[in-house]
C-alpha cells in the first residue's frame, strides 16, 4: 500500500508556521507522506527548509507579503486567482488524504481548492478571534481546533473542537546550562528574556534599549530583537546579550531565562505557560492589529499566569514598576502555572488530524 499524503499549509508570520513544524515529524511517525503548501521567500519557506530539507515545498503565489496583516491582501483577486489555480495542480498532482492549514494569507487558496477537489480540510486557529484568512476559510473547511475555549463562540460551533495548546516537544527539553554558557553572563543576576514575537518588535525593543542601564542593574538581559534588528553598538554591554531570531538555541533560552516581557502571540505565550516563566506581556495594539493580542494577555492575566502593560502605557516608569511587580509575585505565578493544565503534545494533535483521513 502506498503512503497517503497530507498537505501542510500556513504562514506569513512564524505564529503561523511553528506548529505545522511541530506536527510534521509526528505525521511521518504516523506513516504519512508530507509536503507543505507556503509561499515564496515566506517566513515558512525558510523555517520548513532549514528544519525538513527533505520535505517538498511548493511555493504559490500570495500577493506581497507584508511585514504585518493587511486588508490590502485580499482586494488583489489576480494573486489570490492565481494561488487557487495553482494549489490545484498541486492537488491533482499530489493527491492527499487532508489538508491541514495553520491559516494566514498563504492558505485561503489552498483551503479553497481543498474544497474544491472534496479534499478534507483541517483548520487550527491560535488566537481568541480567529484571523482574517481563517475566517474566510472557514467555511471550505471539514472542522476547526482552536486553542481557547472563548474562540468556540467566533466560529461555526457545529464544527470545532477547542483542543489547547500545542508545544514542540524540543521546547520543553531545553539546558539552562547551555543557555547560560551561550550568553556567557559572569554575573549573579536574575535573567529576563525579551521576546518581541517572531519578528521583533521595534517599540519593545526601542523600550528596552533606552533604559538599559537601569535594566541591566537588574537583569541579565536576552534580547530577541527580530532579523535585521540587533545593534551593533551594544555589543559589548556587560550583561547583555543580543540574538535576532534563534531556532535550535531557543529551548536552552528558554530555560534559562527567569523571567520573561513579550508580545502576545498565542504560540510564545503557551511556550512560556508550559515552561512555568513568569511573564509581562505587551500586547499589540488595537492600532495595529485586530486586537487579538490584547485578548490573549487579557485571559492570561485573568488567570494569574501573566502581567499585562498595554503599549500606550509603555513608559520608562511603567516598565520599571511592572518588572518590580513580576519579580515579587513571582511564586504566585509559578503556582498559578503549574496548576494549568498541561499543553497537548505534537503526537496528539498529529493523531487528532489523522483521525480526519479515511483509511484506505
Ligand atoms: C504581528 C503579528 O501578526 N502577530 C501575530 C503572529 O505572531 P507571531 O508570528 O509573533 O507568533 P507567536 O508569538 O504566536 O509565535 C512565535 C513563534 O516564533 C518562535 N520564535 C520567536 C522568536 C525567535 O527568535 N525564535 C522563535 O522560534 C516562538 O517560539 C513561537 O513559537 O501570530 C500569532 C499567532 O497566530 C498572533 O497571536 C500574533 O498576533
Amino acid at each position: 500500500m502506498t503512503e497517503q499524503t497530507i498537505i501542510l499549509t500556513g504562514g506569513g508570520t512564524a505564529g503561523h508556521v511553528s506548529l505545522n513544524q511541530a506536527v510534521l515529524p509526528e505525521l511521518q511517525k504516523l506513516g504519512f507522506h508530507i509536503e507543505y503548501i507556503g509561499s515564496k521567500g515566506g517566513i515558512e519557506q525558510e523555517i520548513i527548509g532549514e528544519a525538513f530539507p527533505n520535505t517538498a515545498y511548493h511555493a504559490i503565489s500570495s500577493g506581497k507579503i507584508r511585514r504585518y496583516f493587511s486588508r490590502k491582501n485580499f482586494t488583489d483577486p489576480f494573486r489570490v486567482g492565481g494561488g487557487l489555480v495553482q494549489s490545484l495542480g498541486i492537488l491533482r498532482r499530489t493527491k492527499p488524504a487532508a489538508i491541514f492549514s495553520k491559516g494566514g494569507f498563504v492558505s485561503v487558496p489552498v483551503v479553497m481548492a481543498g474544497r474544491m477537489m472534496k479534499i478534507p480540510v483541517i483548520i487550527h486557529e491560535s488566537d481568541v478571534t480567529p484571523g482574517l484568512a481563517n475566517k474566510i476559510a472557514m467555511p471550505f473547511a471539514d472542522h476547526i481546533y482552536t486553542v481557547f475555549n472563548e474562540t468556540l463562540a467566533h466560529v461555526p460551533a457545529e464544527k470545532a473542537t477547542a483542543s489547547g495548546a500545542v508545544i514542540r516537544d524540543e521546547l520543553l527539553t531545553g539546558s539552562a546550562t547551555s543557555g547560560k554558557e551561550l550568553c556567557g553572563f559572569n554575573r549573579e543576576l536574575p535573567v529576563l528574556l525579551i521576546m518581541g514575537g517572531s519578528q521583533g518588535s521595534a517599540l519593545i525593543n526601542q523600550a528596552i534599549r533606552s533604559q538599559l542601564e537601569a535594566l541591566t542593574a537588574r537583569f541579565n538581559i536576552i534580547h530577541l530583537c527580530g532579523k535585521g534588528n540587533t545593534d551593533p553598538a551594544l555589543a559589548d554591554v556587560a550583561g547583555y546579550r543580543q540574538f535576532d531570531y534563534v531556532t535550535t538555541e531557543l529551548p536552552d533560552l528558554l530555560h534559562y531565562a527567569d523571567y520573561i516581557v513579550s508580545r502576545a502571540g498565542s504560540n510564545s505565550i503557551f511556550e512560556f505557560l508550559a515552561l512555568e516563566k513568569p511573564m509581562l506581556l505587551i500586547p499589540l495594539s488595537k492600532e495595529r492589529s485586530r486586537g487579538d493580542q490584547l485578548l490573549n494577555a487579557e485571559l492570561f492575566r485573568k488567570q494569574g499566569f501573566a502581567r499585562v502593560l498595554e503599549e500606550e502605557e509603555l513608559t520608562a516608569d511603567r516598565l520599571s514598576e511592572e518588572l518590580v511587580a513580576l519579580v515579587s509575585e513571582r511564586e504566585t505565578f509559578v503556582r498559578n502555572m503549574e496548576a494549568a493544565p498541561s499543553p497537548k503534545t505534537a503526537a496528539e494533535m498529529a493523531a487528532l488530524i489523522a483521525g480526519h483521513i479515511k483509511k484506505r
